[in-house]
């Protein structure tokens, strides 16, 4: 008879960067309990270490997953980022593996939206020099600089889960939205779109990054961007790192162009709550910075740990990838009574026609048959009847240009 699936208890789950609780318990009540808990991240040959025997990994923003260390852990069937952000892992080496990897899309975005509004707020009053200068023994009152939000122009960059819900909580301020996005979005509300970033800059008193980390984000607050906003104006990067260049922000800053900024995100962040933090910008009153807290509420982490603990349990038990983002996305109907037979493949030609063959071949009977590529892999899923005949899995495994196959009940 054919082998059926790991049994639960020996599916090895890695959790790193102190998941929430609740993935935990989400985890336990689909029945898996091998589950090895991390506080912090891991680097390294201790991650190597830790993630070698394992089949699922569970990370936040500080673990890098890169190539060299994929090729270490053989045995890894899925990356579970408890996150947003996905440039951590190297998307393509993953998918190279047959490994999809899966993120939280939606649950931290009101934490950071309700962030930025705050630092916005804070900002245009001149709070976090006040702030300073009180905390120094300095008592400066006065109104000079210091202005309310309402009728001001909020310009967000990257119009996506958090942009928009920024851009909806600013109206609600009096304030005048626009933004700008590389793809064509609904506006919320009265926000406006503005067809280029130079406009965007000119026309705003505070500008709000809200895009990836990706080659076209990169350094996209460059000295020169920097030079085209309004004198006075407030930058804001909660996003990610690598979108703004520090010293152009920090000469900007310098030379009195922007009345403030508040950064959650930094092109090197240390990688434990041990290390010190280095900037240029820690000298300026009027910069709030945070340590990548953006996402960092009770809620937040509350709900992502259980979306992405049910994820796993999802892709371990069912075989569905839906919001992969490295990966063919298939959704699969709770399987009723068969043996399921995933195959992860190089798409190239011939690839299915061999695969149909094991099945005909040996008088198989399918009852079901998802398939989705993209242009580096297939992923098809196919439902026979159940335990029909042997090593179905081991002749599926020497079809030319199989990464990975698995077989569940
Ligand atoms: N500070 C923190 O703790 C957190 C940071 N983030 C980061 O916030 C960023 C945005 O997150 P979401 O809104 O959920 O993403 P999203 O994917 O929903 O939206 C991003 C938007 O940016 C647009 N975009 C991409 N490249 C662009 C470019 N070059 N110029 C203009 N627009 C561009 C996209 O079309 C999209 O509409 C991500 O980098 C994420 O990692 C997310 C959560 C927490
Ligand atoms: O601290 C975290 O979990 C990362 C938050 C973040 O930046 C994201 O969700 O992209």
């Amino acid at each position: 008879m054919e082998k059926l699936s790991l049994d639960k208890s020996k599916i090895k789950i890695v959790l790193l960067e102190g998941v929430h609780p609740n993935a935990l318990d989400v985890l336990a009540a689909n029945g898996y309990t091998n589950i090895d808990f991390h506080k912090k991240a891991l680097e390294g040959q201790a991650l190597i270490d830790a993630i070698s025997e394992a089949h699922f990994v569970g990370i936040r923003s500080r673990t890098n997953l890169t190539d060299e260390i994929l090729e270490q852990a053989k045995k890894l069937i899925g990356i579970f980022c408890f996150c947003i952000g996905t440039n951590q892992v190297d998307l393509d080496a993953a998918a190279k593996r047959g490994i999809p990897v899966f993120n939280a899309p939606f649950s931290n975005t009101r934490s950071v939206a309700e962030l930025v509004l705050g630092e916005m707020i804070l900002l245009m009053r001149k709070i976090p020099e006040a702030n300073a200068q009180v905390h120094r023994g300095e008592w400066k009152k006065s109104a000079d600089g210091s202005h309310e939000v309402r009728g001001k122009t909020l310009g967000i960059i990257g119009y996506g889960h958090i942009g928009t819900q920024v851009s909806v909580l600013a109206e609600a301020l009096g304030m005048d939205v626009i933004f700008y996005d590389i793809e064509t979005k609904l506006p919320l509300g009265n926000a406006r779109p503005v067809s280029n970033l130079s406009e965007l800059l000119a026309k705003s008193d505070v500008v709000t990054l809200h895009v990836p980390e990706d080659d076209s984000t990169k350094n996209l607050m460059s000295a020169e961007r920097i030079g085209q906003m309004k004198q006075n104006a407030i930058l804001i990067n909660a996003s990610r790192g690598t979108v703004v260049d520090i010293d152009a922000l920090a000469a900007a800053l310098e030379a009195g162009k922007l009345n403030g900024a508040a950064l959650d995100v930094f092109p090197v962040e240390p990688k434990s709550n041990q290390e010190e933090f280095v900037s240029p910008l820690r000298k300026f009153d009027n910069v709030i910075l945070t340590p990548h807290i953006g996402g960092s509420t009770v809620e937040a982490q509350g709900n992502i740990g259980i979306e992405v603990a049910s994820k796993i349990a999802r892709y371990s038990d069912n075989g569905s990838t839906l919001s992969a983002v490295n990966f063919p996305e298939v959704s699969l109907p709770e399987n009723k009574g068969a043996s399921r037979y995933m195959h992860i493949h190089v798409n190239k030609p011939g690839v299915l026609t061999s695969l149909n063959k094991v099945f005909t071949q040996d008088g198989v009977n399918i009852v079901g048959q998802y398939l989705q590529t993209n242009a580096q892999i297939g992923y098809v899923v196919i439902d026979v009847e159940k335990n029909t005949k042997a090593n179905l899995l081991e002749q599926l495994k020497e079809i030319d240009g199989t990464i990975k196959t698995r077989v569940l009940y």
